[in-house]
This record gives structure tokens, C-alpha cells and sequence, in this order.
């Protein structure tokens, strides 16, 4: 039977003139989370980039990543079923609340309307559809940002410091929203953070990458 949930399998990740950035090889069980930890610069982003299939033209990687099975590598990256959360939140600032949610939904899916309130109301957003992501605090953003990706039925989550700029009762919050879903979905989760915390409340294998010469 095929591997379940992410594998990175000796993935390594070059510059183009040959030098090493990083490597790692784990596997992310379905309903856990990985924490990538290691100082600035070593290649946390790049790592989860080469995942997306959004590796920057001055990097190449060699190694297999599978999800459930599939193996991602020449995928692009729309087909790839990976979501992923960034520390900015990043909504589309001329898209209403309700849009960008919506964004997150299939083409072609049936009764989007009705999908987007129950989203919203979901994450304590009820009647936000139509305000301007401008408008909305941090928490309130992080919240849309991650329901967004949910509503796209990822097959793994990656974060990328998705915490690091909330405040602290926001971000216990916000973890244990992230963190209960995902095992409520039983999707694997790879978190790049700097934030010996996060990995805590994660609560699995910590990888702690180390900068090459
Ligand atoms: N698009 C790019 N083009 C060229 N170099 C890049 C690009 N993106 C990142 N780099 C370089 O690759 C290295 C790794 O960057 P990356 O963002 O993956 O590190 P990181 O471990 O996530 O760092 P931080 O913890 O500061 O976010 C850095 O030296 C960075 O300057």
C-alpha cells in the first residue's frame, strides 16, 4: 500500500551554481506536525516552497516528495493539494472577506454563497462577507487565511511562522484552531518556525536544520 501523508524523501535543495542550501529527509504521519526549526537563512522557506512546487528559478532539488502516495515533484503546483499559511495572512486586498474565502472553494462548486457564510461564521466572522480585508484585525485575518485554505481541501498544510505576528492570547488561539483542525482532517502539517513554543504546542518531531558552509 502507498505511503500515507508527506514524505521527504532525501530532499535536498541546491543553488544553481551547485552549492547545498538544505536538506531533509522525514515523513509527516497524517494528523501530525513536523516542526522545521534552524537559524535565519538556512532554508526553512525554500524547503516549503520546493513543496508547493514554488521553488525560486535561482534553486533546484533533487530528492522525491510524495503526498499520500503521489508523487509531487513534476506536479504543478495547483495539483498538488497543498496548502500553505505565511506569517503576513496574505488575503487579496480587492477582494471583499466573502471572496476571499470564496477563493479558497473549487470552480463549479454548488451554493458558494451559503458554503462562504458557514465558513465565516465558523471562525466567529458571521456577517463579515462583504467588508475589505483592510478593515480586519490580525486575528480576524489569520482566521480568514486559514479558512480559505481549508475550504481548497488540502491534502497537507504547511506554515510558514503563521503565529510569530499575532499577540500571545491570539496566538494560543490561533495554534489550537490550526492544530485541531488538521488533526480533525487527519492532514499532515510541516511548520516552519522560529518559536520553540509553536513546536511545543505542535507537540511532534522537531527537525532542527543547521546552516552548510
Ligand atoms: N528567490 C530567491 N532568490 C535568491 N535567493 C533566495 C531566494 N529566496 C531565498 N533566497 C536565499 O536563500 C536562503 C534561504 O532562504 P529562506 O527564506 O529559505 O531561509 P529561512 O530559513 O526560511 O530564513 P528565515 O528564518 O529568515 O525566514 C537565504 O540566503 C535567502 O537569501
Amino acid at each position: 500500500m502507498a505511503e500515507t501523508g508527506l514524505c521527504l524523501d532525501n530532499l535536498q535543495i541546491h543553488h544553481r551554481d551547485g552549492r547545498l542550501l538544505a536538506a531533509v529527509n522525514t515523513q509527516v504521519a497524517p494528523g501530525t506536525v513536523v516542526s522545521l526549526m534552524g537559524p535565519s537563512g538556512v532554508g526553512k522557506s525554500t524547503i516549503l516552497s520546493a513543496i508547493t512546487g514554488a521553488l525560486a528559478p535561482e534553486f533546484t532539488c533533487s530528492g522525491v516528495i510524495t503526498l499520500n502516495g503521489r508523487k509531487l515533484n513534476e506536479l504543478a503546483p495547483q495539483k498538488r493539494r497543498v496548502g500553505i499559511l505565511f506569517q503576513d495572512h496574505l488575503l487579496f486586498p480587492h477582494l471583499s472577506v466573502g471572496q476571499n474565502i470564496g477563493f479558497g472553494l473549487p470552480p463549479g462548486v454548488d451554493d458558494r454563497a451559503t458554503k462562504i457564510d458557514a465558513a465565516l461564521y465558523e471562525i466567529g466572522l458571521e456577517g463579515f462577507t462583504n467588508r475589505d480585508p483592510d478593515t480586519l484585525s490580525g486575528g480576524q485575518r489569520a482566521r480568514v487565511a486559514l479558512m480559505r485554505m481549508l475550504l481548497a481541501e488540502p491534502e497537507a498544510i504547511l506554515l510558514d511562522e503563521p503565529f510569530s505576528r499575532l499577540d500571545a492570547t491570539l496566538r494560543d488561539r490561533m495554534r489550537k484552531l490550526v492544530f485541531d483542525r488538521a488533526r480533525a482532517a487527519n492532514l499532515p502539517v510541516l511548520m516552519v518556525t522560529h518559536d520553540k513554543a509553536d513546536a511545543d504546542a505542535a507537540g511532534g518531531e522537531v527537525i532542527e536544520l543547521t546552516l552548510s558552509d
